[in-house]
């Protein structure tokens, strides 16, 4: 296998991603040959219709699925070479995950949440660290409740806590206001872009608002498993238009 040359600012780089679900007359493409450098310490947001690859970009990216053919580098390593061990320790030590569901252990407090992937991964916490994490999500108040206990918005800050306590090279968010109202998604899209801003956290957010999607340094939209359009920082009415344009090709 090609070695990926990557610029150095990538943090992820993917070349040429093929997934194809199934054989014949039958086979979904879902991805046709996606070629894309992640750069450090930028919000990237990844857009498109439904069933347009974001999903499956998204996991391949984060080392979750394979492509069926293409290369995949995340913090340097090549993962197609990777073991299931070695892929394991991989996503551990370099990838935070935020889901749409937030995914907290209910029988464990905010705080346990938190420094649970620190525990598995057997280091000892930090614990000026895991205080500034704490703080940045205004937590602090909550750390003794279990997610039962909090809002949607305050399950989010704790899953936003848990995915930056490791300082993984990139933090992967699928669509993380998608169970949120409104007023509660503004709040945990600042707090992603402080992510970034302050802490300088690299981050891939896969999102159906253009809101949401508004607060990226990049948008890419995805369309029927290509990557069709790579804008800059962009209005939520641009982004909305480019959608709807990529959506009716
Ligand atoms: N496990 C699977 N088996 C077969 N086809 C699949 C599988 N997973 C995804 N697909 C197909 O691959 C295509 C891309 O799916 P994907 O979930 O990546 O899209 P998406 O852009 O994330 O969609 P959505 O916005 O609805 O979540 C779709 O046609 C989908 O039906």
């Amino acid at each position: 296998m090609t070695a990926i040359i990557a610029p150095p600012e990538a943090v992820v780089s993917a070349r040429d991603l093929v997934r194809r679900y199934g054989d014949g007359d039958t086979a979904v493409h879902a991805l046709r040959g996606v070629s894309v450098d992640i750069a450090r310490g930028r919000l990237t947001a990844v857009m498109g219709p439904s069933g347009s690859g974001k999903s499956t970009l998204m996991h391949i990216l984060a080392g979750l699925d394979s492509p069926t053919s293409g290369e995949v580098s995340v913090a340097g390593v090549d993962i197609g070479g990777l073991d299931d061990t070695a892929l394991t320790q991989l996503r551990r030590d370099h990838i935070g995950f935020i889901f749409q569901f937030f995914n907290l252990l209910p029988m464990l407090t905010a705080e346990e949440n938190i420094v649970l992937p620190l525990k598995l991964a057997g280091s000892k916490p930090d614990a000026a660290w895991v205080q500034r994490v704490v703080d940045s999500v205004g937590l602090t108040a909550r750390l003794n409740h279990r997610p039962s206990e909090l809002s949607g918005g305050q399950q989010q800050r704790v899953a936003v806590a848990r995915a930056l306590v490791s300082r993984p090279s990139v933090m992967f968010a699928d669509e993380p206001t998608g169970n949120l109202d409104s007023r509660t998604s503004g709040e945990i899209l600042a707090l992603l872009r402080d992510a970034v801003d302050m802490l300088g956290q690299t981050t891939v957010m896969v999102t159906h608002d253009a809101h949401a999607a508004a607060i990226a340094d990049r948008v890419l939209f995805l369309a029927d498993g290509d990557i069709v359009r790579d804008l800059g920082p962009s209005s939520a009415h641009e982004i909305l238009a480019t959608l709807e344009e990529v959506s009716g090709r």
